[in-house]
């Protein structure tokens, strides 16, 4: 276990974003934070970045807390080329040249890194945001919806790197919409609903155990729906 949300509550004046949300992470493995909209998922990973403060409940780390984050959008300053962005972030990490040169290429950008980022599409942009999560040597990773703005080359990519990371022992947490990415990608799941934790743990166990091929088909199960609402 690398770290642990404990009966979690967050309150929002208007709605209620996470209701007694209870969770382990697992050293080494890559979690699938799934849920559709407005099922917690952003909320969970505030509350886990540090970002905003949980209305009760408690985040134990086992260990020194050690996260990086990509987030789902960010706005990196445009006048300034790829290359300075990632010296930038390094200098805070402290990260040597060596690690952003090898870090810029594994994402494609490498030749591109003179480039100012305001002439980069919205895929060259996500791509420099994994980058620069991927700087530095903290134990877990969250990545919030990783594959926004990806052509589909480049999700299959993301899901090598993903593995590259936990094969060097880095624990992965993404969050997705998408049961079938989470399905192929992740080793568990941890899938929100209505802010709540509908289903957590390996997807081999819990496919087994509801006895279902897939995470879209136990998930509508759990829901009460059929695939075909309308016969
Ligand atoms: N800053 C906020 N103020 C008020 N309500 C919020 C805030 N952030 C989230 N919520 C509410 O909390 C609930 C969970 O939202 P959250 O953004 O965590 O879901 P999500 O799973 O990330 O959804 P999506 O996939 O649409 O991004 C929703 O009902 C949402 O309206």
């Amino acid at each position: 276990m690398i770290v642990e949300g404990k009966a979690l509550v967050k309150k929002y004046s208007e709605n209620q974003g996470l209701q007694d949300v209870t969770f382990s992470l697992n050293e080494g493995r890559i979690i699938a934070l799934a849920g559709g909209n407005g099922a917690g998922k952003s909320t969970l990973i505030r509350l886990l970045i540090g970002e905003e403060k949980q209305s009760s409940g408690e985040i134990c780390w086992a260990g020194e807390r050690s996260i990086s984050y990509m987030p789902d959008d960010i706005n990196f300053p445009t006048a300034l080329t790829a290359a300075e962005i990632l010296q930038l972030l390094a200098g805070l990490k402290k990260v040597s040249a060596a690690e952003r040169e090898k870090v810029l290429k594994r994402v494609g950008l490498w030749e591109y890194r003179k480039q100012k980022v305001s002439q980069f599409s919205k895929g060259m942009r996500q791509r420099l945001n994994l980058a620069q999560s991927l700087l530095g040597d903290e134990r877990l990773i969250v990545l919030d919806e990783p594959t926004n703005g990806l052509d589909l080359l480049w999700i299959a990519e993301l899901k090598t790197i993903l593995q590259e990371q936990k094969q060097i022992g880095r624990t992965i947490l993404f969050s997705t919409h998408l049961l079938s990415f989470a399905e192929e990608l992740a080793d568990d799941v941890l899938l929100l609903y209505e802010g709540k934790v509908l289903l957590e743990g390996s997807i081999h166990t819990v496919l087994d155990q509801a006895k279902c091929n897939h995470l879209e088909e136990l998930f509508m199960k759990k829901v009460g729906l059929t695939k075909n609402r309308n016969v």
